[in-house]
């Protein structure tokens, strides 16, 4: 096809969008604001660099936020480009990495079944190291640990440095001696965590400089999606890989990186220029997915932060309906108005794919789950307690590891009890000790249990189940088993169902898990054919995350975490809980920087709608065992209030914008230790509960809080609430009932 003839192809895109499509050569950074078409671009770009053949399929990568994202990328261009579209390497970083690792592992001494350890995996063996090194757990809690290394990864420091680093600071050196141990377990158990798989590549490639090349070589264009939340060792990768021929495109939106806190840096995108010399830069400005007041909304909110790059969002789509601000009793109340805005919505002839609701924390989608099951809603739930977490499947699952790579000691010792064979705790201990003294796997040493006096006890068991392991290891690898048929195997031989059946309550729900674990098998030998080996399909489970699970096709709605709606787009978009403490969370509220990056994350959620938004919050919430008597989260009030209308509650706890940034409360209990009230005052109308009245202007002293005053009383319900001015801990808001206060 002649040059003019291929490029008519692409004549439904605007002027700025093609000039990114047909710009091939070269760095390009895109940086555009949400909807705006960046992935569109993206996809398009493929389309024409493999219909203009500049390269083969196999030669582009292209990195996208998660596995259904490229998974979708790669369904869109098999359709632009039936021919070969398959054979792009479209992936996340994490299954990108985790290619080339299985391939040239070994270079740096892992071997192509290395096992990938997930969270619970890591918190295991870092609860492991704290006891050896007779460690503190309170002082040292796991999952800060964990938090420390994963940043320490990100920033690609080995533990050598990270001491250095500590300096005189004794629980950074503490942190940095597990992390030192920690690498080595791993290494002994042929395992990696997440953060390894990155930093294991950048060493392979920075050890091997002819894999290095090899793959420089192959990957002529380079792309990436979400630009804007690469840490900077996802950063180092591209870079490397882009060095020979420096096609490299990037596209993302400052104002959506909301993974800071996991080590993400904007700078990467500022840096860009840098390390691209000649780098083109092309902005986006039509947003091509909300209505004008939804954009509005959105550009209100953003506008409050600081620091930005700073662009403004048009569109030529219609005005839209108003944002709908909705205020409920309770959280359960909250809940119902979705589920019946939801079944009105169907009712009027939209789908239940219509729909997603999205929150900040995941606990916030109990209560809504319940709503949309009693109402029969057909829904998803993203996140949360996902399948392959549940104990009998995480157990079943560990089999497979370990008949995959015996050397993994976590998931052996996940199994070697379960069900019970009379192995304890005690000889589990004992053989980890001796095998960390000798530097080798538990597998290694149970197998000549008999040899060791301290496991002479227990020699037996350990061989049996060693017999068992081997025995399960060589029908696998006989090839004359499918992956079902060696579930079944695992299944017989271990009589884990007769053990649910005794030893666990719900046996029937774990009983169907198990045979839903056998589908999925059944699924992924169907899809996979010759591939489907038991570490691929390992490596399917460990690569799969959250937002893998959502199924556009299906006529459900959809709850997920704000986070996992990044790149997503809905007609109707509830955001549930948006009071200052929920919304943003009780944790961020001090900090400026992190106030910023919820208001990115605000703007990430509220950009996800294409035509309706509804905002929802609660007068009080019940949650994590906490109720709270929240204000309206100040990201409701930066929106122009002529694009709001509000319905159910009137704004009882209108706050003024910007109000002090610990305004929210958490109750405590009920305990009422008042001291009657003898100044009865009736001309302020007084504030009664449990014998206190409270007045404005009378003193108190708060256990927590400390002395203040009483700014202002308002009756609600059978209590009061209080705004009370306290002298260190600043404005707070209070409920008479619960607060633990005093009048003084
Ligand atoms: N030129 C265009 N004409 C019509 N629709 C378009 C055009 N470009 C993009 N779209 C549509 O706009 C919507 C948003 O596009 P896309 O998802 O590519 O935006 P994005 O910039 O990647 O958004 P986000 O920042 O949320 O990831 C999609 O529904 C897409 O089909
Ligand atoms: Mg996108």
């Amino acid at each position: 096809m002649v040059q003019s003839e291929l490029k008519k192809q692409f004549s439904h895109m605007n002027n700025m969008q093609q000039q990114a499509v047909f710009c091939t050569e070269g760095p390009l950074l895109i940086l555009a604001g949400a909807g705006s078409g960046k992935t569109t671009v993206l996809v398009n770009r493929i389309a024409y660099i493999l219909q203009s053949e500049l390269c083969k399929p196999w030669q582009i990568l292209a990195i996208t936020f998660t596995n259904k994202a490229a998974g979708e990328l790669k369904e869109r261009i098999c359709n632009a480009v039936p021919e070969g579209g398959s054979d792009i390497w479209a992936a996340t970083f994490h299954s990108t990495c985790a290619r080339i690792l299985r391939r040239y592992g070994d270079r740096i001494g892992f071997t192509s079944h290395f096992t990938v350890y997930g969270t619970d995996d890591q918190k295991k063996l870092v609860k492991d190291i704290l006891k050896q090194l007779n460690y503190d757990e309170k002082m040292l809690p796991v999952k800060r640990v964990l938090n420390e290394i994963s940043k320490a990864k990100d920033e690609m420091l080995t533990p050598q440095e990270m001491l250095k680093r500590a300096g005189y600071d004794n629980l950074k050196q503490s942190v940095a001696k597990v992390y030192e141990i920690y690498q080595s377990r791993l290494k002994t158990a042929d395992a990696m965590d997440f953060d390894d798989m990155l930093c294991k590549t950048v060493e392979l490639f920075q050890k091997c400089p002819d894999i290095l090349e090899f793959y420089q070589n192959q990957f002529k264009y380079i792309m990436v999606d979400e630009y804007q939340d690469t840490n900077k060792v996802q950063y180092k990768f591209v870079s490397m890989l882009a060095a020979k021929y420096g096609n490299i495109c990037v596209v993302g939106d400052d104002d959506q990186s909301i993974y800071k806190f996991r080590g993400a840096t904007i700078e990467n995108i500022l840096s860009f220029e840098n390390t691209f010399k000649g780098a083109k830069m092309i902005r986006l400005e039509q947003n091509y997915r909300s209505t004008q007041n939804i954009l509005n909304a959105a550009n209100g909110v953003i506008s409050n932060n600081t620091m930005r790059k700073g662009k403004t969002l048009w569109t030529e789509n219609a005005v839209g309906d108003k944002i709908e601000v909705h205020t409920s009793d309770s959280e359960r109340d909250e809940a119902q108005f979705i589920a019946k805005t939801i079944l009105d919505g169907v009712a009027d002839g939209r789908k239940f794919s219509d729909f997603a609701i999205l929150y900040r924390m995941n606990a916030q989608s109990n209560s809504i789950e319940q709503a949309l099951s009693r109402s029969g809603i057909p829904h998803r739930v993203i996140g949360g307690r996902r399948f392959y977490d549940r104990e009998e499947i995480r157990d079943m699952v560990a089999y497979l590891q370990v008949i995959n790579n015996p050397h993994d000691d976590v998931r052996l010792g996940r199994i070697i009890n379960v069900p019970k064979r009379g192995i304890g705790a005690t000889t589990l201990e004992k053989a980890s000790e001796i095998a960390a003294g000798l530097g080798e796997s538990i597998y290694s040493v149970i197998k000549d249990a008999d040899v060791y006096p301290q496991l002479s006890r227990a020699a037996t068991k350990l061989k049996s189940f060693v017999a068992l392991i081997d025995g399960l290891m060589e029908a696998e690898q006989s090839g004359d088993y499918s992956l079902a048929e060696l579930y079944n195997l695992i299944l017989e031989h271990t009589d884990y169902e007769k053990y649910l059946k005794t030893e666990k309550d719900n046996p029937d729900v774990r009983i169907e898990n198990i045979e839903e674990l056998s589908s999925n098998i059944i699924k992924f030998e169907e899809d996979y054919a010759e591939e489907a080996s038991l570490s691929n399909f390992l490596e399917e489970i460990s690569l799969q995350t959250d937002i893998d699970n959502y199924d556009a096709e299906a006529d459900s709605s959809v709850m997920m975490t704000l986070h996992s709606a990044k790149g997503l787009e809905f007609p109707v978009v509830f955001i549930a809980g948006l009071e200052e403490g929920v919304f943003p969370s009780i944790a961020t509220m001090m900090n400026p920087d992190e106030l910023n990056e919820e208001r990115r994350l605000a703007y990430v959620g509220i950009t996800r709608a294409k035509e309706k938004l509804y905002i929802t919050k609660a007068k009080s919430r019940m949650l994590m065992g906490h109720t709270s008597y929240n204000k309206v989260s100040r990201f409701v009030n930066e929106i122009p209030p002529e694009l709001l209308n509000y319905t159910g509650e009137k704004k009882t706890f209108a706050s003024t914008n910007g109000f002090s940034a610990s305004s929210s409360h958490i109750s405590i209990g009920a305990g009422s230790k008042f001291t009657p009230n003898k100044s009865f005052n009736t001309f302020t109308k007084p504030a009664v509960k449990s014998g206190t009245v409270y007045k404005k202007g009378d003193c108190v002293f708060h256990k927590v809080f400390g002395k203040g005053m009483i700014m202002k009383t308002e009756k609600m319900g059978n209590d009061t609430m209080l705004e009370v001015a306290f002298d260190k801990a600043g404005t707070k808001t209070l409920m008479a009932n619960f607060s633990k206060m005093e009048k003084i």
